[in-house]
């Protein structure tokens, strides 16, 4: 749904901030970014989110919804934390009605309950998080993009934002987020990019490939012979990415829509040739030519 190629980022004539950083994020991913202060996280998420460009290298993205949590969200409205959500839901494509419920509801599991009349600009900085990250959830981001999103919450909104982290993934949706503390970053996120010295480099993270949110599903031609028909696999929802490979074609899914592509396939006369799922823990390959079924 997002790759980077060779990006590259200097502010100005200044130093080259990010080099040649090549990155993909596919449905359901959950990745972070850590790196020192100053090495570049934030830069990179914006460029992530549509915010800023690339000074060189390009940026492909497949998405609709792009909920993005900046490092300072400092508002200096007057209106209530409840009627900007409102007044952001709409602009999102919401009814009013159902704009303030999201954003009531969103409020309420992160429990700004007491203060969601108040003037945004009243708001203590914890609470200010939680607004910015209320306002980000209000339509189901297909990349949601969380820039320190743990500073200043309170431990039970902690819990609450990994929750949140984990059902947008399990939606089907993208999450990166930074966070300065690699710990933070292995706890939550199942693949780690490190930046330093404008170079990103990546590793697995610690939850075991919590991926669970996306296959690999390779269609073949059937045993019994007989064409299948023409599918053009990247316009159904929930396919990130589609390849043939060996007259076989090779489609990573969302997992939530399965079903429907796996429906699509038999109904064009494909056969279900592999599935490969990362759900709940270590990746399991389910070769159909090889089963015994
Ligand atoms: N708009 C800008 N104009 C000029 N330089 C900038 C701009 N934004 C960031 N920089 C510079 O780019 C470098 C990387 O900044 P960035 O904010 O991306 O780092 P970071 O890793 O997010 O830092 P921190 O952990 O302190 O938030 C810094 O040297 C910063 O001064």
């Amino acid at each position: 749904m997002l790759r980077c190629e060779a990006v590259g980022k200097r502010y100005g004539g200044g130093r080259w901030v990010l080099r040649d950083v090549d990155m993909r994020i596919s449905a359901g991913d959950v990745l972070a970014v850590v790196g020192g202060n100053g090495s570049g996280k934030s830069t990179l998420l914006r460029i992530l989110a549509g915010l800023s460009r690339p000074t060189s290298g390009s940026v492909s993205r497949r998405l609709t919804h792009i909920g993005y949590v900046p490092d300072r969200f400092t508002p200096h409205d007057r209106v209530s934390a409840l009627s900007y959500l409102t007044h952001l839901g709409r602009i999102r494509g919401l009814s009013t009605s159902a704009a303030r419920a999201r954003g009531d509801h969103l409020l309420e599991r992160l429990s700004l309950v007491g203060e969601r009349e108040a003037p945004l600009r009243t708001l203590s900085k914890g609470n200010a998080q939680k607004v910015a990250l209320a306002q980000a959830l209000l339509v189901r981001p297909d990349l949601l993009v969380l820039d320190e999103p743990w500073s200043g919450l309170d431990a039970s909104a902690h819990g609450v934002l990994s929750e949140l982290i984990g059902e947008t993934a399990a939606q089907g949706g993208a999450v990166v987020f930074t966070d300065h503390r690699e710990a933070i970053a292995e706890t939550h996120a199942e693949g780690v990019h490190v930046i330093s010295d404008g170079r990103v480099t990546s590793h697995g993270g610690g939850r075991g490939g919590r991926g669970a949110a996306v296959v690999e599903l390779v269609l073949a031609v059937p045993p019994a012979g007989g064409r299948p028909a023409e599918v053009n696999w990247s316009a159904l929802p929930g396919v990130d990415d589609s390849a043939s490979r060996d007259g076989e074609v090779v489609l990573r899914v969302a997992r939530e829509h399965l079903d429907a592509v796996l429906l699509t396939a038999l109904r064009h006369r494909w056969s279900v040739a592999g599935l490969t799922g990362t759900a709940g823990g270590p990746r399991h390959r389910f070769d159909m030519r090889r089963s015994a079924l």
